[in-house]
C-alpha cells in the first residue's frame, strides 16, 4: 500500500488568493518563556493551499463547513488525466465511463508554478455540475485554487456544483500521481461557522 501526498505545504510566502490574508505561522510562545513547550499560532485564509468550500463561501444562506457530511471526503475516488485544455465540460468527459464513481479527481495540470498564484487556470463549464450529478457524482476536486476562472464574479461553477449537491475539494496537487482509483482521505477541519477549510488529503493506493 502506497500514500500519496496531495497536500500543498503550507509555509511562509505561500500563494494566496491576490489580497487575502497571507499565510503566518509563528512559534508565539516559545519553550524558553513558557519553560515546557513551543507554542504556535496560525493565521491564514481557509482559500489557501489545499481545502474545501462550504457553500457559505458564495452563498450568505449556504451550508457551513461542519453542516456538511464528513463521509465524503473519505472513500474511493478516481483520478483523471484532462491537461491541456483550458475549461472542461460534458463534452471532455463523455467519453469516460464513470459508472460507481463518487469522488472525481481533475489533474488539470494548469497550475504549473506552485510557488505563485496563477494567472490563468483550467475552469469548470457551466454543463458539468448536471452531467456530474448525473453520473453520481458527489464531490469534485481540482488541483487549481478555483472550479470557476479566476476574475469570475458569478462564480457559475461554484453554484452549479451545489445546486447539484457536489462537494468542492480545491487546490489539490496531483502532479505525481497516475490516473486511476485510490483510496481518498481529505478530512475538513471541525470549523462550526467556516466557508470552507484546509485540509490534508492523500490518497492511498487500493489493495
Ligand atoms: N472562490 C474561490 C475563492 C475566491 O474567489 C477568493 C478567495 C479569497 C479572496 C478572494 C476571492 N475571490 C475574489 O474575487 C475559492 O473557492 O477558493
Ligand atoms: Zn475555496
Ligand atoms: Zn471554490
Amino acid at each position: 500500500m502506497q500514500v500519496f501526498d496531495i497536500s500543498r505545504p503550507l509555509l511562509t510566502g505561500v500563494p494566496t488568493w491576490p489580497g487575502d490574508t497571507p499565510f503566518t505561522y509563528v512559534v508565539n510562545w516559545p519553550k524558553a518563556e513558557s519553560g515546557s513547550v513551543n507554542v504556535g499560532k496560525l493565521a491564514m485564509s481557509i482559500h489557501t493551499g489545499t481545502h474545501v468550500d462550504a457553500p457559505f463561501h458564495f452563498d450568505d444562506d449556504g451550508r457551513k463547513m461542519m453542516d456538511l457530511d464528513v463521509e465524503l471526503y473519505i472513500g474511493v475516488a478516481r483520478v483523471i488525466d484532462v491537461s491541456g485544455k483550458s475549461s472542461i465540460g460534458a463534452e471532455d468527459l463523455l467519453q469516460l465511463d464513470l459508472t460507481g464513481v463518487t469522488r472525481l479527481l481533475l489533474r488539470t495540470g494548469s497550475w504549473t508554478d506552485p510557488t505563485r498564484f496563477p494567472e490563468e487556470i483550467c475552469h469548470l463549464r457551466a454543463d458539468l455540475p448536471s452531467f456530474l450529478a448525473e453520473k453520481g457524482i458527489r464531490l469534485i476536486g481540482v488541483d487549481v485554487p478555483s472550479v470557476d476562472p479566476l476574475d469570475s464574479k458569478e462564480l457559475h461553477a461554484h453554484h452549479g456544483l451545489h445546486q447539484h449537491d457536489i462537494h468542492i475539494l480545491e487546490g489539490l496537487l496531483l502532479d505525481h500521481v497516475e490516473p486511476g482509483d485510490y483510496e481518498l482521505i481529505a478530512l475538513p477541519l471541525p470549523l462550526v461557522e467556516a466557508d470552507g477549510s484546509p485540509v490534508r488529503a492523500v490518497l492511498r493506493t487500493i489493495k
